[in-house]
C-alpha cells in the first residue's frame, strides 16, 4: 500500500466501503431488528476498519523504520565524515567515517573540542576559520593536519556550513591526494632541473622537452616537439655508433655516455647523454626518457688540464712527459717498421746571461721564438718538445733502415736547426743572435729506455758544449765513459777537501821594466794517484755542485797565509797576491764578512790582496755587489776584473765598481799580432781603463812581440809563459830571489 493511500484512508474514512464489502462476504445474514442489526453492522464495520487501520499502521511504521535505517546507513558509512560542531566548537555529532577518520571511539569524541585534533601549527589557522565560518551560510573549506587517534597526522579536507543547528563539517581525509600533488610537484620540479630532459614515445618522436634542452639546444618545446630525436644528430657519429647505442637500451632498457650534438644555431657540441627506456605493465617500450648535460665547460676544462700536464705553456710544445710517451711510441713503430729514429738534445748557449742581462721577458721571447724555428725544421711525423728552461728535444721519426743513412740524415735536419737557430733575432725590438748546442743519438726498437736515450743525448749535448757550443755531437759509448768519470771525480773531490789534496801555484806579475809585482794564486789538485789535476777539470765541477765554497775558502785562507809571510821578508813585502774568486762564492751572503775574518786572522795588510772576479760574476744583483765590493775596497781591498773582454759588461755598472784593474783575457792577448781586430779591442780597453782612472794587465803573455805591442797600447803590467808558469812556492821565490 502505498503511503498516499495509507494516509487517505485514516483521513478520508474511505476504508468503509471495503470494511463494508469484507464484511457482507465474511457474515451470513441474520435476521434482527433493522436497528441493532445495522448497529452490529456499524460496529462490525468499524472493527474491520480499525484492523485495516492498524495494518496501514503497521505497514506506514515498517516502511518508516525501512527509511531510517537507510539514513542510518546513509549517515553512517558516507564516502566522507560528517560532523556537528556546537557553538563552543565541541563536536555534538560525527558519523562512523568520522569516528574511523579520526580514529577514536565516538563517545570520546563526542563533546571534544576539534581544535585538540589539529596540529599545533594549524590550530590558530583553525580557529580562524571557524570564526567566519559561523558568520556566513556559504560553504567554507579548510585543509588540516589532523591527529589520528593512533598518534598519526593526516591531511584533512573540511567543508563547513553554518546553520541553526551549529556547524556541520564535512570531512576528507586527502592524504593521499596531497601525496600525489607533491610526487607530481616533484616530478615536474626534476622535469625542469638543471639538466636537459627530453620524452619521446616509442618511434623517438619528441612529446616533451624541458627549459633546460631548450636553453642547450637553442630548441624551445613547440619546435622540437613532434620531430624526431635524430634531429640533434651532428653527423660526428657513424651509423655503427648509433645502432650500438639502441642496442644497448633494448637490451638493458638503458644507455649512458658522451655524444656530440648539434645545436638549433648549427654549433656542435659535447653532451653527456643518458637514455632510458620506459616501459608498459606488459614489457613494451612505451617512451623514451633522455637526459642530457652540455659539458662544452668540462671538456674545455680537460683540454686545458691536459694542456698542462703534456704541453709547456710558455712554447705550447708537448713537455717532457708527453716526449718520453713519444718516444715510447717511435720504439713501437720502429719495431714494426724497422726504420731509425732519433733524439736530438739541444741547450741554447749562453742562455742564462741574456736572462741575467736582459731579463726573464726577454728570454721567454727567445724561447718562444726558438720554439717556432725549431717547429719550422722537421716534417709532420717528428716531435719537437720543451723540457723546461733552454732546453728542447727534437724526435725523429721514420728514418732510414740503415744506421749510417740514418745518421747522415739526422745531421742534415740538425744542421738546419743549427743554422734557423743562429739566425739573428729580434726580441722586443733588440737585437739578439744566439745558437745552441746538440746532443744526437739514433734508436730504434726497444733498445733501450726513453730516459737512458736522453741521458745520453743529453751527455753528447753536453760535449757539444765543451767542443765550443753552436755545434752538434752524436752520442758515442766513450761519452759515456766521460760521464763516468766525471761522477767518479765528484766523488773524488770531496775526498780532497777533506784530506786537504790542494795546493796553489804562484805565477809572477811584471811591470813593463820586468819588475816583479806580485803573483796570481792558482789552485792545483795534487791527486794521490793521478798527480797533478789543472782547475779547469775540478773547478767547473765544484762550481756545480758547490764544493767551490770550501774550495774558495782553502785558496783564499792559504793566500793570506802566504801573504803573511811575504809581509814578514824584505824582498816579498811589496808583493800584491790574487785570488780568484768565483761568482757563488761571492754570492754568499757573509762572503764580505769571511774575508774580513780571514785577514784579520792572519793579521796582513789587506792592500797586498788583489780578488779577481770575471764579468759573469757582475751579472745579476748588481747593487748587492756593489755594495760588497765598496765594504771590501774601504779597508784596502784591491779588485782586478778577470778575462775581461769576452763578457758582457756595461759600462755604467764599471763606473759603478770599485775596480783597480782591468786584465785583458788571454785570447786577444794570443792574436794580438795576428788579428786587426782584437788590436783594436786591446787598444780600447786599455784607453777605457785609463779613461776610468784603472790599471790594466794582460795575461797569457807569451812572446816578446806581445808584450811590445801592449807596451806601445799603453799596457805596462803582464802575467804569461813569457816571464814565468804558473809554480809551487818554493819555485817562485827561488826565481825571484834569482831575478834580484
Ligand atoms: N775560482 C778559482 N778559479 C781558479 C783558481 N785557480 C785557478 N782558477 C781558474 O782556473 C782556470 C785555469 O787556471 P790555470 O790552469 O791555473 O791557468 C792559469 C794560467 O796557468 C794560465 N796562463 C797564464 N799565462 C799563460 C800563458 O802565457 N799561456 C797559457 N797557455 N796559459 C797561461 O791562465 C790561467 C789564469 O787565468 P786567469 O785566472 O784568468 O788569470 C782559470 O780560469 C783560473 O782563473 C782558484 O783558486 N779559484
Amino acid at each position: 500500500m502505498s503511503k498516499k493511500l495509507h494516509d487517505k484512508m485514516l483521513t478520508d474514512h474511505s476504508l468503509r466501503p471495503a470494511a463494508e464489502a469484507q464484511l457482507v462476504n465474511s457474515l451470513p445474514p441474520e435476521p434482527m431488528a433493522r436497528s441493532s442489526e445495522e448497529l452490529l453492522h456499524e460496529l462490525h464495520v468499524h472493527q474491520i476498519e480499525l484492523e485495516m487501520q492498524n495494518e496501514a499502521l503497521r505497514q506506514t511504521q515498517q516502511a518508516l523504520e525501512e527509511s531510517r535505517d537507510r539514513y542510518i546507513d546513509l549517515y553512517e558509512f558516507a564516502p566522507v565524515g560528517y560532523l556537528t560542531l556546537s557553538d563552543k566548537g565541541l563536536i555534538t555529532e560525527i558519523n562512523l567515517t568520522g569516528v574511523t577518520l579520526l580514529g577514536q571511539e565516538r563517545n570520546k569524541l563526542i563533546n571534544t573540542s576539534l581544535r585538540t585534533l589539529v596540529i599545533t601549527e594549524d590550530q590558530s589557522r583553525w580557529v580562524q576559520h571557524l570564526m567566519v565560518a559561523r558568520k556566513q551560510t556559504e560553504k567554507l573549506s579548510i585543509e588540516l593536519s589532523l591527529q589520528h587517534g593512533n598518534g598519526t597526522v593526516f591531511q584533512a579536507l573540511l567543508d563547513c556550513v553554518s546553520n541553526t543547528s551549529g556547524l556541520r563539517i564535512t570531512l576528507n581525509d586527502i592524504t593521499q591526494r596531497k601525496q600525489a600533488e607533491n610526487e607530481l610537484r616533484l616530478a615536474a620540479t626534476a622535469f625542469e632541473s638543471q639538466e636537459g630532459m627530453i620524452i619521446t614515445d616509442a618511434n623517438k618522436v619528441i612529446l616533451r622537452v624541458n627549459n633546460a634542452f631548450t636553453i642547450i639546444t637553442g630548441y624551445n618545446a613547440e619546435e622540437a616537439c613532434g620531430n624526431n630525436a635524430n634531429m640533434l644528430s651532428s653527423g660526428r657519429h657513424d651509423k655503427i655508433f648509433y645502432d650500438e647505442m639502441w642496442q644497448k637500451i633494448d637490451s638493458v632498457g638503458y644507455w649512458e655516455g658522451e655524444v656530440w650534438n648539434k645545436r638549433k644555431n648549427g654549433e656542435i657540441y659535447p653532451e653527456k647523454l643518458t637514455i632510458t627506456a620506459a616501459k608498459d605493465s606488459n614489457g613494451i617500450v612505451t617512451n623514451y626518457v633522455g637526459t642530457l648535460s652540455d659539458i662544452t665547460l668540462r671538456k674545455n676544462a680537460e683540454h686545458e688540464i691536459e694542456d698542462l700536464a703534456y704541453y709547456d705553456p710558455l712554447t705550447h710544445l708537448p713537455n717532457r712527459r708527453l716526449m718520453i710517451d713519444r718516444i715510447h711510441h717511435a720504439m713501437a713503430t720502429s719495431t714494426r717498421t724497422g726504420n731509425e729514429c732519433a733524439l736530438l738534445y739541444l741547450d741554447i748557449d749562453h742562455f742564462k746571461t741574456l736572462n741575467d742581462t736582459l731579463g726573464h721577458d726577454m728570454g721567454d721571447l727567445l724561447l718562444q721564438q726558438i720554439a717556432e724555428r725549431l717547429t719550422g725544421c722537421i716534417r709532420e711525423e717528428d716531435t719537437v718538445s720543451r723540457f723546461g728552461g733552454d732546453e728542447f728535444v727534437v724526435l725523429l721519426e721514420g728514418l732510414c733502415a740503415e744506421s749510417i743513412e740514418a745518421a747522415t740524415q739526422t745531421e742534415e735536419i740538425a744542421n738546419k736547426i743549427l743554422s734557423s737557430i743562429s739566425i739573428p733575432y729580434k726580441l722586443a725590438g733588440h737585437p739578439y743572435t744566439s745558437s745552441t748546442s746538440m746532443g744526437i743519438i739514433l734508436f730504434r726498437a726497444h733498445q733501450s729506455d726513453g730516459e737512458d736515450l736522453l741521458k745520453q743525448a743529453d751527455i753528447a749535448m753536453y760535449q757539444a758544449k765543451d767542443d765550443g757550443r753552436n755545434t752538434l755531437r752524436f752520442f758515442d759509448p766513450q761519452m759515456q765513459s766521460t760521464i763516468t768519470a766525471r761522477a767518479e771525480l765528484e766523488k773524488e773531490l770531496n775526498q780532497a777537501i777533506k784530506h786537504q789534496q790542494f795546493q796553489l801555484y804562484y805565477q809572477v806579475q811584471m811591470d813593463s821594466s820586468d819588475y816583479p809585482l806580485g803573483a796570481e794564486a792558482l789552485i792545483r789538485w795534487i791527486h794521490p794517484e793521478r798527480g797533478l789535476i789543472p782547475p779547469l777539470n775540478f773547478i767547473p765541477l765544484a762550481e756545480k755542485n758547490g764544493t767551490i765554497l770550501a774550495i774558495g775558502q782553502w785558496v783564499l785562507n792559504s793566500a793570506c797565509a802566504q801573504l803573511k809571510v811575504w809581509q814578514q821578508n824584505a824582498l816579498t813585502r811589496y808583493l800584491t797576491l790574487s785570488v780568484n774568486v768565483s761568482a757563488k762564492q761571492f754570492h754568499q751572503t757573509d762572503f764580505v764578512s769571511q774575508v774580513i775574518m780571514i785577514i784579520q786572522q792572519h793579521n796582513i795588510n789587506p792592500a797586498r790582496l788583489k780578488l779577481e772576479l770575471t764579468e759573469s760574476l757582475l751579472l745579476g744583483d748588481i747593487e748587492d755587489t756593489v755594495a760588497k765590493m765598496n765594504t771590501l775596497a774601504e779597508i784596502g781591498i784591491q779588485f782586478s776584473l778577470d778575462d775581461f773582454g769576452t763578457g758582457y759588461s756595461s759600462l755604467q755598472y764599471l763606473k759603478r765598481l770599485p775596480l783597480y784593474q782591468l786584465k785583458i783575457d788571454k785570447s786577444f792577448v794570443d792574436t794580438l799580432v795576428t788579428d786587426n781586430n782584437d788590436q783594436a779591442i786591446v787598444r780600447t780597453i786599455i784607453a777605457m781603463a785609463h779613461s776610468l782612472g784603472l790599471s790594466v794587465i794582460a795575461e797569457g803573455v807569451e812572446t816578446k812581440e806581445q808584450q811590445q805591442r801592449l807596451l806601445t797600447k799603453g799596457c805596462t803590467h803582464y802575467q804569461g809563459y813569457l816571464f814565468g808558469k804558473p809554480v809551487p812556492i818554493e819555485e817562485f821565490e827561488a826565481s825571484l830571489k834569482k831575478a834580484n
